[in-house]
C-alpha cells in the first residue's frame, strides 16, 4: 500500500526551521529511504513565508548548506548527500501574503495529491512555526483556498508556542482553532516532552512499581524542576521581551514535565493514545494556581542595556522576568504538601535541565550524624516532613550540605555538566529495572572530570541513558506523521496549564524582578521556601559575599591587573554588570551619608544607554524610604517632546529608575526643554528657569552626585568640542547648545563650572568604542588649552571629588576580547 504525505512548512526560513525543523524532515525523509517495509511513503514538502521568493531561495539555500547535516544515522555519506541535493529540489516555495498566493499555493497541493490514485493514502500536515497572530489568517485562508479535503486528504495542524498570552487568549484562540478543526486534528508541540529523555520517563516509571510506591507524600520531601542557562535573550528580544520567562517556559516545558512524574500511570502505556493526556489533565485539575507569595523573579543585569539598543520604543523592559522560582502544589491525596519547586533563568551559572525528587531521610540519626543526610543547617536532627529548612541554591552544584546525599532520583534531561542524558537513582533506593528505552551507563565519558553530581559522587547512583538519542524534532515530526499524540498537548492541558500561571504572569511594578549578575557571582538568587512562601535567601545589599564579588573582576579574569586610577583621579573597573552594581553601592552610601547629615541628597544623572544598568540597580535595591529626601536633576537634556521621544534622556531615566523607585514627581527636577510646547524656544529662557530651580534648592550651588558619560568625540554633558558653552563664566549655571553633532536636536545642559562645584562626581564609561578615546585624554591631559578639544577633560571638581568608573571592555579592549577568549 501506499501513503503520501504532503507539509505545507509556514515558517520556512525562520529561526526554528532552520535550528530544527528541516533536519527534522530530512530526516524522516531519509528514514522513509531507508525503510524497506511494504509501505511506500512519498513526500512533498511546501514551504510558505512572508518574503519573496529569491530571498527565501537563497535562505533556504543557506539552512541546507550549513544546518542540514548527514550523519551516521544516515548510513553513506556520499548517498546522503546525493538524497539532500534531491530532497532540496522537491522543496517548492511560496510567498504568502494575500488570498491570492494562498489560492496558487493550495493549486500545486491540489496538484501533488491528484497524481495519486485512489487508493493511496492521503495525509497533510500543515506546521505553523511562525508567530502565533499568524495562526488564524493563515488558516482561515487555507481553509478558504484548499479544497484538500475533497481529495480524500485529511488534514492535521502542527501548531509551536506560545498559544495565547495568558488564560483567556489562550481559550479564545482554541476556540476559533476548534471551530475550524477537530481536536484530533490538532498537534500543540512541546518540544521538552520530544527530548529523549523525557520520552523515557513513563516507560522507566512503568517499569519499576517499587519505586512508584514510594512517588507520594509520604516518602517525598520536594522536587525540584530546573531549566537553567547560561545564554541570555541574545536576538530573541523582539519574542521574549514580550513574553518573559513565565510564558516562555513554565507555562509550558516546566508544568508539563512537573505533569510526567506525578500522573497516576495509566494501567497500560503502549496501548492507549489519549490515556496519558487524559491523566495529565486530572493532574493539572489539581494543581491550584501560583500566587505571588510562591513565586520570584529576577532579571539579568544587562537585560535592560541590551534590550533598549534591540527595542528603542518599549517602554516595558524593566519589568520582563529573566528568571523565576516558583512554588507548585498538587493537591491530591497523593501529593498534597509536597513541594514542586520550578525554576528557570537565562544568563545563569551553568546550563542544565532536570527533575529531581529528594525523598525523605527515613532514619533517626542520633551519633555520628555527620555522615547522615540533612538539609538544612545543623546535623542531628533526623526524619524532617516539614520543608521550612531546605534552601534551595542555584549557584554552584547542586546546592548540598557537605554531608552525605539524600537517597534522590534524577532525570537529567541535558547538560549538567554531564554527556549524556541519564536516569539516575540513588544506590541505596536498590537497583531499578531499566525498560527496553534505557541503557545502564556508568564511563568517564558520561563524568568526565566531574566530581559531584547533584551533591552526591557520580559513582553513589545507577544510572541509564536513552537506547534512542533522536533530537527532539526529530520525535516531534515523527509523531505528526504517525498520528501519535501522547507527546503533544490538549486543548484541556493547554487551559489548564495556562490556569495555573494566570494570575502571575504579567509583570507589575509592586513586584519588580531583583537584578542578578550573569551566572550569579554573589548568589543573589538563591532563595527558601518558607511555609508556602518562597523568599530570596541573600539580601539584595550588604551582604559580604556580594560585596566581595561585586567589586573585583569576575573569577576568570582575578589575574587581570586594572590600575588604580586614571588621570590621576580615582579609578574603578570590572564588568559592565559588576561596575553598575558597585557605583549604585556608591551611590546609595553617598546618599545614607547626606541624608544624615543635612536631610537631602541632589543627585544629576546624565544620559545614554550607559546609565541604565545603573538606574536598574538603583531602582530595584535602593531602600524605598530614602527616596523620599532625594532630588533628582538632570545633567543634560535633548530638545526633544519627552514624553514619548525616546531621544529624550528624561524618557530612559524615568522608565529605569524614576517610576520603579517611586521617586516623587516633586523632587524630580527635569529640564523645562518643552515649554508650553514650544522645544528650546530661546525666548521662553528655560536654561535660566533650570537654574533659578537648582539655586532655590541646591545649597552652595553644590550638587551631592553628578554623574557624567564620556562621548566618543571627548564631549560630556552636553558640552561639545569647540562649543562656547565651554567658557561659561561662574555665574551661567545651565545653557542651551546646538554644537552636537549635526543633524540631531539641540539640547541644554549643565555648564562646566556648575559641574566643577560638585561634591563628587562620576564619570561611567562603558563598550569598547570608547577605548580610543581614553587614550586621547590620557596622552593629552597635561596639555594646557585642550579642554576646547576635549571638554571631558574640563571636568576638575574645586572641592569635590572625581571618580572613574570603566569597564574591561573600555580599559582594555581588544586585550580583554582575548582575555576573555
Ligand atoms: O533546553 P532547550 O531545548 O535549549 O530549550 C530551551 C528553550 O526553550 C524554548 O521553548 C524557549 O523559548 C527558549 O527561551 C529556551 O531557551
Amino acid at each position: 500500500s501506499q501513503l503520501h504525505t504532503g507539509i505545507l512548512l509556514l515558517g520556512g526560513t525562520g529561526d526554528l526551521a532552520r535550528k530544527y525543523l528541516w533536519q527534522a524532515l530530512f530526516n524522516a525523509y531519509m528514514k522513509q529511504e531507508n525503510t524497506d517495509g511494504e509501505l511506500q511513503h512519498t513526500f512533498s514538502i511546501v514551504a510558505g513565508a512572508s518574503s519573496h521568493a529569491n530571498v527565501a531561495f537563497a535562505r533556504l539555500k543557506d539552512i541546507f548548506d550549513n544546518n542540514v547535516m548527514c550523519s551516521d544515522a544516515h548510513g553513506s555519506f556520499t548517498i546522503c548527500s546525493s538524497k539532500k541535493g534531491e530532497f532540496y529540489d522537491s522543496v517548492s516555495y511560496f510567498q504568502l501574503i494575500g488570498a491570492e498566493d494562498y489560492q496558487a499555493m493550495c493549486k500545486s497541493l491540489e496538484n501533488s495529491f491528484s497524481q495519486f490514485s485512489k487508493d493511496t493514502e492521503k495525509k497533510m500536515i500543515i506546521y505553523l512555526a511562525v508567530p502565533p497572530r499568524v495562526f488564524l489568517p493563515a488558516l482561515k485562508n487555507i481553509k478558504a483556498s484548499c479544497k484538500i479535503s475533497e481529495l480524500g486528504v485529511s488534514v492535521k495542524v502542527v501548531l509551536e508556542k506560545p498559544q495565547g498570552r495568558n488564560l483567556k487568549s489562550a481559550d479564545e484562540l482554541s476556540d476559533e482553532l476548534l471551530g475550524m478543526f477537530e481536536e484530533h486534528q490538532l498537534f500543540r508541540v512541546d518540544h521538552y516532552l520530544a527530548k529523549s529523555l523525557v520520552t523515557t520517563i513513563l516507560p522507566f516509571r512503568a517499569a519499576n512499581p517499587q519505586l512508584e510506591r514510594i512517588l507520594n507524600r509520604d516518602h517525598v520531601e520536594r522536587v525540584e524542576i530546573f531549566l537553567k542557562e547560561t545564554v541570555g535573550v541574545e536576538e530573541r528580544f523582539g519574542f521574549y521581551n514580550d513574553v518573559g520567562v513565565i510564558r516562555d517556559v513554565f507555562q509550558n516545558h516546566l508544568t508539563q514535565l512537573l505533569t510526567l512524574v506525578t500522573l497516576d500511570l495509566p494501567a497500560n502505556l503502549s496501548t492507549s493514545t489519549t490515556s496519558v493526556q487524559e491523566a495529565k489533565v486530572r493532574l493539572l485539575r489539581q494543581i491550584p494556581r501560583v500566587t505571588s507569595q510562591g513565586l520570584l523573579l529576577g532579571q539579568y543585569a544587562s537585560y535592560a542595556y541590551e534590550a533598549a539598543r534591540e527595542l528603542p520604543d518599549s517602554n516595558v523592559t524593566s519589568l520582563v522576568p529573566t528568571f523565576a522560582a516558583a512554588l507548585v502544589k498538587v493537591q491530591s491525596p497523593r501529593w498534597a504538601d509536597v513541594p514542586f519547586i520550578l525554576v528557570s533563568g537565562k544568563k545563569m551559572d551553568e546550563r542544565s535541565s532536570y527533575i529531581r525528587i529528594v525523598f525523605k531521610p527515613n532514619r533517626v540519626c542520633v551519633s555520628g550524624c555527620h555522615d547522615d543526610y540533612h538539609l538544612g543547617e545543623g546535623a542531628g536532627h533526623a526524619y524532617r516532613s516539614e520543608v521550612n529548612a531546605s534552601e534551595v541554591t542555584l549557584n554552584g552544584k547542586g546546592g548540598q550540605s557537605p554531608y552525605s546525599s539524600p537517597k534522590q532520583l534524577v532525570f537529567q534531561i541535558g547538560h549538567g555538566g554531564v554527556g549524556k542524558p541519564l536516569i539516575s537513582v540513588s544506590t541505596s533506593l536498590g537497583k531499578p529495572v531499566w525498560p527496553d528505552c534505557l541503557q545502564e551507563t556508568f564511563d568517564s565519558e558520561v563524568f568526565g572530570t566531574l566530581k559531584k553530581y547533584h551533591g552526591a559522587s557520580p559513582d553513589a547512583f545507577f544510572h541509564a541513558t536513552p537506547v534512542s538519542q533522536s533530537d527532539a524534532y526529530t520525535t516531534v515530526l515523527d509523531d505528526a506523521l504517525q498520528d501519535r499524540r501522547e507527546r503533544f498537548i490538549s486543548t484541556s492541558e493547554l487551559l489548564l496549564a495556562w490556569r495555573i500561571w494566570d494570575q502571575v504572569i504579567e509583570p507589575s511594578p509592586n513586584r519588580p524582578p531583583r537584578i542578578y549578575d550573569a551566572g550569579d557571582p554573589a548568589a543573589l538568587l538563591n532563595f527558601e521556601v518558607k511555609g508556602g512562601r518562597l523568599a530570596y535567601t541573600a539580601e539584595d545589599r550588604d551582604q559580604d559575599a556580594g560585596e566581595k564579588t561585586r567589586e573585583g573582576p569576575a573569577p576568570h579574569l582575578q589575574h587581570l591587573q586594572t590600575p588604580a586610577s586614571f588621570l590621576g583621579h580615582r579609578l574603578v573597573s570590572g564588568t559592565r554588570e559588576s561596575l553598575a552594581l558597585h557605583l549604585a553601592r556608591e551611590i546609595e552610601t553617598a546618599a545614607e551619608a547626606d541624608i544624615m547629615s543635612k536631610g537631602v541628597f541632589h543627585v544629576a544623572f546624565s544620559g545614554g544607554t550607559s546609565p541604565i544598568l545603573l538606574w536598574q540597580a538603583l531602582a530595584h535595591s535602593f531602600a524605598s524610604e530614602n527616596w523620599a529626601n532625594i532630588h533628582v536633576w538632570q545633567v543634560d537634556e535633548r530638545c526633544v517632546h519627552p514624553a514619548g521621544d525616546f531621544r529624550s534622556n528624561l524618557f530612559h531615566l524615568d522608565r529605569h529608575l524614576l517610576r520603579l523607585a517611586g521617586v516623587p514627581w516633586s523632587h524630580v527636577h527635569t529640564m523645562p526643554v518643552d515649554l508650553a510646547g514650544r522645544i528650546c524656544d530661546p525666548e521662553l529662557q528655560g536654561a535660566r528657569l533650570y537654574s533659578d530651580s537648582i539655586r532655590k534648592h541646591v545649597m552652595n550651588l553644590q550638587m551631592d552626585f553628578i554623574l557624567l558619560g564620556l562621548g566618543e568625540d571627548g564631549h560630556t554633558a552636553s558640552l561639545f568640542p569647540r562649543s562656547p558653552t565651554l567658557s561659561a563664566d561662574s555665574e551661567t549655571l545651565v545653557v542651551l547648545t546646538d554644537s552636537g553633532p549635526k543633524d540631531t536636536p539641540s539640547r541644554m545642559t549643565m555648564t562646566l563650572p556648575l559641574i566643577n562645584r560638585a561634591k563628587r562626581v562620576a564619570f561611567l564609561v562603558m563598550g569598547s568604542q570608547k577605548h580610543a578615546v581614553l587614550e586621547k585624554l590620557e596622552k593629552a591631559h597635561s596639555r594646557t588649552g585642550i579642554v576646547d578639544e576635549l571638554p571631558a577633560l574640563g571636568v576638575n571638581p574645586v572641592n569635590g571629588t572625581l571618580t572613574w568608573y570603566i569597564d574591561y571592555d573600555a580599559l582594555l579592549a581588544n586585550h580583554y576580547e582575548e582575555i576573555k577568549r
